[in-house]
């Protein structure tokens, strides 16, 4: 595809950290034009309006490191959705394959998936139609799991052998936020205690890192008895989980917020957000690309399609955080 460039100077975005105009390149609805991030080029971006993506990011960069806050999904959004051509583990999935289940519990988890995931994902449903469905298939697989004595201690070694792997990336994003000290909320409804010893062993697991998301409970004998507070599914990421935690108060001077998700569900995940001034959505759209295009294109500002890397939300990173 050629691209052309038209930079213009601008002082529309004129901020406290620059003393030099903005160049901002204008974009022709009739012709490409290269992204000022270049890693928006890559051949997986889709973007319903590249203009009001380009403004957006200049009013992150506005508001620099010290206004911004991300808030993201774990599982296909932070974790690879494939590798080498096989479908990457979910964190309820690495328990589901580990040698600390027995065979008839695999099965059922396994079967229960087969159900629930392309539900999940089903196009032709609404959130509504959608919502009793994940209650149902989380709470049964809560139920088999809690049969299983699962052992707290035998956790990091089922991490260690299970395929689980971050995006490629990862070590750029996670210290590039530690570094600039932004802080990172992860929002999951998988298991919290699989998804930090996940990003513990990959050496990340940095103090700026706030999780909200199932946990188990064990018992003094460290065997699963439960998981701890209101159940986390797809389609209730939102307000009704986080109204008990004091977590984006505290912050509230981060009015910036970058968000990533992999479904529908997770673009209600900055509901709680105070004061909210920019947000932009980058969405990885993974699976039943040509079906959900359109609703990702609605809903995200940047869809990612079947691209297992970190690449634009670095680039965005390094973009905002570049000291002028
Ligand atoms: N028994 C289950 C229940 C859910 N999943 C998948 O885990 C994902 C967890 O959600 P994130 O918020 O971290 O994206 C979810 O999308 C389900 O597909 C599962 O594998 N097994």
């Amino acid at each position: 595809m050629c691209f052309t460039i038209r930079p213009v100077l601008t002082s529309a975005f004129k901020g406290k950290r620059s003393t030099d105009l903005l160049i901002r390149t204008i974009i022709s609805p009739l012709k490409p034009r290269k992204m000022i991030i270049p890693e928006l080029n890559k051949d997986t971006v889709r973007m319903k309006d590249p203009q009001k993506v380009q403004e957006l990011i200049m009013a992150l960069q506005n508001g620099s490191d010290k206004k911004l806050q991300v808030i993201s999904d774990f599982d296909m959004t932070l974790s690879r959705f494939r590798y080498n051509g096989e479908k990457c583990p979910t964190c309820y999935n690495i328990i589901d394959n580990s040698k600390i289940i027995s065979e008839d519990c695999r099965k059922k988890l396994k079967d229960l998936y087969n159900i629930y995931y392309p539900l999940e994902i089903d196009p032709h449903r609404t959130v509504e139609e959608k919502y009793p469905l994940m209650v149902e298939w989380w709470s049964k697989a809560h139920t088999l799991l809690c049969e299983q004595r699962i052992e707290k201690q035998k956790l990091a070694q089922i991490v260690q052998e299970a395929q689980a792997r971050l995006r490629e990336g990862f070590q750029n994003f996670f210290d590039a936020l530690y570094n600039s000290d932004i802080p990172l909320f992860i929002f999951s409804a998988g298991i919290g205690d699989v998804l930090e010893e996940i990003i513990r062993q990959a050496g990340v697991f940095h103090p700026n890192i706030k999780v909200v998301s199932n946990y188990m409970d064990f018992n003094d004998e460290g065997v699963l008895t439960g998981f701890k507070g209101k159940l986390i599914h797809t389609y209730n990421k939102n307000n009704s989980v986080l109204k008990d935690t004091q977590y984006f108060q505290q912050i509230s001077h981060r009015s910036n917020i970058l968000l990533l998700g992999d479904t529908l569900g997770d673009l209600t995940m900055a509901e709680g957000v105070a004061n909210l001034e920019n947000i932009l959505r980058i969405g990885f759209l993974n699976d039943k690309v040509e079906e959900l295009m359109d609703q990702f294109l609605q809903s995200y500002d940047i869809v990612l399609v079947r691209d297992e890397t970190l690449d634009v939300v670095n680039g965005i990173l390094n973009f905002i955080t570049a000291k002028n």
